[in-house]
C-alpha cells in the first residue's frame, strides 16, 4: 500500500474507532470512504481491522457497549461487505453471532480516547431519559468542555475544581486524567446520577475520598508534585446548598456542562452561582466555565440575563478547532467564562 492510501485506511480506521467506543449514532460513521475502499482494494483486511478497533477492541471487550448498538453496527457492516464481495465474511458473522445471543442489560459503557492514549470509559444509561434525569447520559457539552480543557490544563493544573450537575462524570475523568487538578469534586443532585457518578470514578482507576464533610473541613496539604487529584463525590442541590457549604471546598474553579435546558434550571443555575461569588481563596473568588449546547436562544438569553442581574460579567471563550471526541458537528456550543 502506498503511504497516502496507508494513511487514509488509517484516519478511515481511527474514524469507526472514536465512534464506535463512545457508541455514537451508525450515521455519523464514515460508511462512504469505507465503501470507495472496499471498491477499490480487496477490502476484507480493511474490514477486519475494522472489527478489531471496534468490537473486539480490547476496551470493549472490557466494557461492552450496548448489545443492540454491536448488533446493528455488525450488521451494516456485512451490508457494506456483501454490497462489494460475493464471498461471506466469517469473523463478521462470528462476531454478529456472539452478540445475537448475548442479553441486553439496562446499563452499557462508553468509552473515549484522550490524546495522551489513556482513555476515559463511562458506565451509561441505554435510555436518555431514565428515573426521571437526564444525567445518566454523557451531553455534547460535556465533551466540548472537556476538549477546552485538554487543550487548555492550565487552567486546573494544581488547583482544586467544583464540577456543577457532572451526571456521568466525562468532563471531569477527562480532567483529571490529563490537567493535574490537585483536587476534582464532582457533584450532583440526583441520588442515581450520584451513584452512577461514583461508580465512574472508581471505573477510571481513581479512589474516592471517603466522606465529604470531612474532607471539607480538612482540605489537606498542598502537593503540587502529586500526580493523582484527590477525587470526591458530593450531593449538591444548587436549590438547597448554603454558601458556607460551598466554602468548604475551597474552589478554584468551578464547571457546568449542559445545564442550561430551561427557565427553572437556569435561575436555579445563577442562584448557586451568585453563592459562589461569595466563597474567597486567597482573596480570589473562583473562575467559572458554562459549556451548553445552544438549542433554544432565548434559555441563553435567560441566563445571561440573570448573570447580568446578578451582576457576574461574563465572556464567551473562543471556540476551539481541534476535534478530539465525536459530537454531532451542527450542533452549536458555546462555553462562557464567568467572574464570579
Ligand atoms: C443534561 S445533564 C448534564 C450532565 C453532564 N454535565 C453532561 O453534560 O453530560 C444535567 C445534570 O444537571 C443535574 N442538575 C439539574 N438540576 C440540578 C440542581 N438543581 N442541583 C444539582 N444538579 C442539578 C442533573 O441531575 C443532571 O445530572
Amino acid at each position: 500500500m502506498a503511504p497516502e492510501e496507508r494513511a487514509d485506511a488509517a484516519r478511515l480506521l481511527w474514524g469507526f474507532e472514536r465512534r464506535f467506543l463512545a457508541a455514537r449514532a451508525l450515521r455519523s460513521f464514515p460508511w462512504q470512504s469505507l465503501e470507495e475502499k472496499l471498491r477499490d482494494s480487496s477490502g476484507s483486511e480493511l474490514l477486519l481491522d475494522i472489527l478489531q478497533k471496534t468490537v473486539k477492541h480490547p476496551l470493549c471487550v472490557k466494557h461492552p457497549p450496548s448489545v443492540k448498538y454491536s448488533r446493528s453496527f455488525l450488521s451494516e457492516l456485512i451490508r457494506k461487505h456483501e454490497a462489494v464481495h460475493t464471498e461471506p465474511l466469517d469473523e463478521l458473522y462470528q462476531a454478529l453471532a456472539e452478540v445475537l445471543t448475548a442479553e441486553e442489560p439496562t446499563h452499557c459503557h462508553r468509552s473515549y480516547l484522550l490524546p495522551s492514549g489513556d482513555s476515559v470509559t463511562l458506565c451509561e444509561s441505554t435510555a436518555i431519559v431514565s428515573h426521571g434525569t437526564t444525567g445518566l447520559v454523557t451531553w455534547n457539552a460535556a465533551l466540548y468542555l472537556a476538549e477546552w480543557a485538554v487543550e487548555n490544563p492550565a487552567v486546573f493544573t494544581h488547583r482544586t475544581a467544583l464540577e456543577l450537575g457532572s451526571g456521568a462524570g466525562l468532563t471531569g475523568l477527562a480532567i483529571c486524567k490529563t490537567c493535574r487538578p490537585r483536587a476534582y469534586v464532582f457533584s450532583d443532585c440526583h441520588s442515581r446520577v450520584l451513584e452512577q457518578l461514583r461508580g465512574n470514578v472508581l471505573l477510571n482507576g481513581f479512589s474516592l475520598e471517603p466522606s465529604i464533610d470531612a474532607w471539607a473541613q480538612h482540605p489537606g496539604p498542598h502537593t503540587p508534585e502529586a500526580e493523582r487529584p484527590r477525587v470526591a463525590v458530593a450531593q449538591l442541590d444548587w436549590d438547597t446548598v448554603t454558601a458556607p457549604q460551598l466554602a468548604a471546598f475551597q474552589p478554584d474553579v468551578i464547571l457546568a456542562a449542559d445545564v442550561l435546558y430551561g427557565p427553572e434550571t437556569v435561575l436555579s443555575l445563577v442562584g448557586v452561582l451568585r453563592k459562589l461569588s461569595t466563597c474567597r481563596k486567597d482573596q480570589r473568588a473562583p473562575d467559572a466555565y458554562v459549556a451548553f449546547t445552544i438549542r433554544n436562544p432565548e434559555t441563553c438569553q435567560l441566563f445571561t440575563t440573570e448573570l447580568g442581574r446578578a451582576g457576574i460579567p461574563w465572556e464567551e471563550v473562543p471556540r476551539h478547532n481541534q476535534k478530539l471526541f465525536p459530537y454531532e458537528e451542527h450542533s452549536e456550543m458555546a462555553i462562557l467564562k464567568l467572574t464570579l
